[in-house]
């Protein structure tokens, strides 16, 4: 295969995308030209919210084409268009064949969350001191154990093993469903998972099945009643917006979970929560923190 990689200033990448698309790219995908520069103006939005702007700055756009003629004959007819003006060619290069399921799993190594518990692709065997072990490949859901806000909710249903705290949990915004499947790993016996998306509930089914636990998976309609542990790793926006909701969730001598909060979002976490709880920091790592609050 060849790719075509092109420069392209930030008014021109949606224009220039699509026209490779329609030029019958194999792919497209559009890079940061000045990712980890010091002309780097990294944007950051969250989900549900608009994005703070369309594009970066400089955004390099990178095209798949089966045969060199096919990606040379786009570029001649690209250069002709008015939209190509401020755009340059990076170049045409030959990519040679890979094994790209091989590489992909490569990338994916088992996580340790507490020497005991690991998150192992089925591609690896359990490291040999396992002894609660879940079994995840990736997916198109959020939650491999990779990201330090899975890690510290899992560290912290490791610790709380056996425990009044795992026997009715919810898990809001389950995404792949880890935190769920951990739970009921750890001896949870009543388990909803929820999310707004149904590729995450989807993926939850499966992931529950992989692993040969049993829980209930559904989008947040779904959930009834109380539950002892609440789990909630989604951003600081929803979880601000959601306060009331999760709380409420929130049985008598129960705990609130909460992740996917910036170090620096502690403060604005507490005053969105004060009126229900006064959550605190259970935990951190790479600049990420756990608030939990107990009723
Ligand atoms: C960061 S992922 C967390 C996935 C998994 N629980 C974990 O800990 O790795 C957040 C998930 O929350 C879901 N989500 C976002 N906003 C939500 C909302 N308002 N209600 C329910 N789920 C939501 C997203 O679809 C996504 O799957």
């Amino acid at each position: 295969m060849f790719e075509l990689r092109l420069m392209c200033p930030e008014d021109r990448v949606e224009l220039l995308s699509d026209a490779l698309d329609a030029l019958d790219a194999l792919s497209v995908s559009v890079e940061d030209a000045d990712a980890q520069t010091d002309a780097e103006q990294a944007l950051f939005g969250e989900p549900g919210m608009p994005p703070p702007k369309d594009g970066w700055q400089r955004s390099r756009v990178l095209a798949l084409f089966h045969e060199q003629a096919q990606a040379q004959s786009a570029l001649q007819l690209l250069q002709a268009q008015d939209f190509f003006a401020g755009c340059e060619l990076l170049g045409i290069d030959h990519v040679p064949e890979q094994d790209w399921v091989r590489l992909t799993q490569s990338q994916f190594a088992p996580v340790e969350i507490t020497p005991e518990f690991w998150i192992v692709p089925t591609w690896h065997e359990p490291p040999a001191q396992a002894r609660v072990v879940i079994r995840l490949d990736p997916g198109l859901a959020f939650g491999t154990g990779t990201h330090p806000t899975t890690r510290m909710c899992l560290r912290w249903i490791a610790r709380h093993c056996n425990s009044a705290a795992l026997s009715r949990v919810l898990d809001y915004g389950c995404g792949s469903g880890i935190l769920a499947v951990g739970a009921a790993k750890f001896g949870a016996t009543d388990v909803d998972a929820v999310d707004i998306d149904t590729a995450a509930v989807d993926a939850t089914d499966l992931n529950a099945q992989a692993n040969q636990v049993s829980l209930r998976a559904g989008l947040p309609e779904m959930v009834s009643g109380t539950y002892q542990t609440v789990l909630a790793n989604i951003l600081a926006t929803p979880l601000k917006v959601l306060a009331p909701l999760l709380w409420s969730r929130v049985a008598e001598g129960g705990h609130l979970v909460l992740a996917g909060i910036l170090e620096r979002q502690a403060d604005e976490l507490k005053a969105a929560y004060a009126p229900y709880c006064a959550l605190q920091v259970a935990d951190q790592e790479d600049g990420w923190i756990l608030m939990t609050a107990a009723r």
